[in-house]
């Protein structure tokens, strides 16, 4: 299976890069991860409600443009339905079991997605009502990928 992480910016701190590169190759053997990083818009602290949402459009439509027509897309979204791993993993072998080849996952930026976004994503997938950076995000949703492999493949990891 394909997975591509469509995001935002790219990662700044060494340590979640490192962290990023450790679970990319974990997974390598399960799947084909690709990180996909549209630029960011800068995000003036004081920014007006109409400067927030232009930012999030511009970003959204940079990440339309990577969304692929036969992909199943999972928008990353605080108000989305929320999962316990074993079922990620269960969605994710049904996916493949029903002809999904290639699986995309969105991060949005600091501001969040945009509604369109939201709108072409065949799930919102929550993580919690909790607000995590974006940046944590990737770390956070490849061990969660990487998780759903291993209980796929019967293979013990951490409890
Ligand atoms: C800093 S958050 C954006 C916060 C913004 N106020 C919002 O409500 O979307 C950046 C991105 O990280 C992801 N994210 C952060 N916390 C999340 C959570 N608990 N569940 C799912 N995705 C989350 C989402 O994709 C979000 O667009």
């Amino acid at each position: 299976m394909n997975i591509d992480i469509v995001c935002v910016g790219k990662v700044k701190e060494r340590y979640l890069r490192d962290a990023i590169d450790e679970y990319r190759k974990r997974l390598s053997r399960f799947a084909k991860i690709d990180i996909v990083e549209v630029a960011d818009e800068k995000t003036p602290e004081h920014a007006s409600d109409a400067l927030n949402e232009q930012i999030k459009e511009k970003e959204g439509e940079r990440i339309l443009k990577h969304l692929k027509g036969d992909a199943f897309v999972v928008a990353l979204a605080i108000e989305g339905d929320q999962l316990t791993s074993e079922q990620l993993a269960t969605r994710i072998a049904q996916w493949g079991l029903h002809g999904v080849s290639r699986l995309q996952f969105v991060i949005g930026g600091s501001l969040g997605l945009d509604p369109r976004v939201l709108t072409r994503a065949d799930m919102l997938l929550s993580f919690s009502k909790m607000t995590f950076p974006h940046q944590l995000m990737r770390v956070i949703l490849l061990e969660q990928i990487y998780r759903a492999f291993k209980i796929n493949a019967h293979e013990p990891y951490h409890k």
